[in-house]
C-alpha cells in the first residue's frame, strides 16, 4: 500500500522518539514511510521532500526533531499537508529548546505540537487525522479508547485490590496523613 503518512525525523539519531508513532501507526493499519531530512543539513532535499509530499499521496507529516527544531516548521511552509512536530529533548534544556522551536510558529503556518517525546501521541494524531474522512479508521479510533477506559478500570480495580491486601484501602481526609 502506498504511504499515507510520512515520519520524517532531523537525525537519525532521532529515531528511538519516533518509533513509538510509526508502531502507533502500525496498530492501526496505516501504511507509513521513514525519512531522515534537515531543514539545516539538507534544506534542498527537505524542499524537494514537502514540495512532493501531497502529489505522491501522502496526507499527514509526522516531523521530529531536537535543538534548534526548524524541519517542522520548514515542512509546513512548504507543503499543504497538515504537520504534527514532535519535541526531541536532547542532553541540554530538556527539550524545552526544541518544543519552542517547533511550537512558536507565526500565524498562517499551523504545525500541531505534541509534548517532548511525544512520538506515540503523534502517530495517534495522524490516524485521528486520517479517521476524520474514513469511517472504518474511526470506528478503530472508537475501539482504541474503549480499550483505553477499560484499561484504566482494571487499573483502578487492581491498586483498590493491592491496598486492601495491604490493609491501607482506609478512606481518608483530605489533608491528614
Ligand atoms: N533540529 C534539527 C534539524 C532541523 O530542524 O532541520 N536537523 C537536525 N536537527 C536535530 O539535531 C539533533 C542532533 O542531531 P545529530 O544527533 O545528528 O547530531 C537531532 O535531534 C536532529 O533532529
Amino acid at each position: 500500500m502506498d504511504p499515507l503518512v510520512g515520519i520524517v525525523m532531523g537525525s537519525d539519531t532521532d529515531w528511538p522518539m519516533m518509533e513509538p508513532a510509526a508502531q502507533a501507526l502500525a496498530e492501526f493499519g496505516v501504511p507509513y514511510e521513514v525519512h531522515v531530512l534537515s531543514a539545516h543539513r539538507t534544506p534542498q532535499r527537505m524542499l524537494d521532500y514537502a514540495g512532493a509530499a501531497a502529489g505522491r499521496g501522502l496526507r499527514v507529516l509526522v516531523a521530529g526533531a531536537g535543538g534548534a527544531a526548524h524541519l517542522p516548521g520548514m515542512l509546513a511552509a512548504a507543503t499543504p499537508l497538515p504537520v504534527i512536530g514532535v519535541p526531541r529533548p536532547l542532553d541540554r534544556l530538556d527539550g524545552l529548546d526544541s518544543l519552542l522551536s517547533i511550537v512558536q510558529m507565526p500565524a498562517g503556518v499551523p504545525v500541531a505540537t505534541v509534548s517532548i517525546g511525544g512520538g506515540r501521541n503523534a502517530g495517534l494524531l495522524a490516524v485521528r487525522v486520517l479517521a476524520a474522512s474514513d469511517d472504518a479508521l474511526r470506528a478503530a479510533v472508537e475501539r482504541f479508547q474503549a480499550d483505553l477506559a477499560d484499561s484504566v478500570v482494571a487499573r483502578d480495580a487492581a491498586l483498590r485490590a493491592r491496598l486492601a491486601g495491604d490493609g491501607s484501602d482506609t478512606p481518608r481526609t483530605a489533608g491528614t496523613s
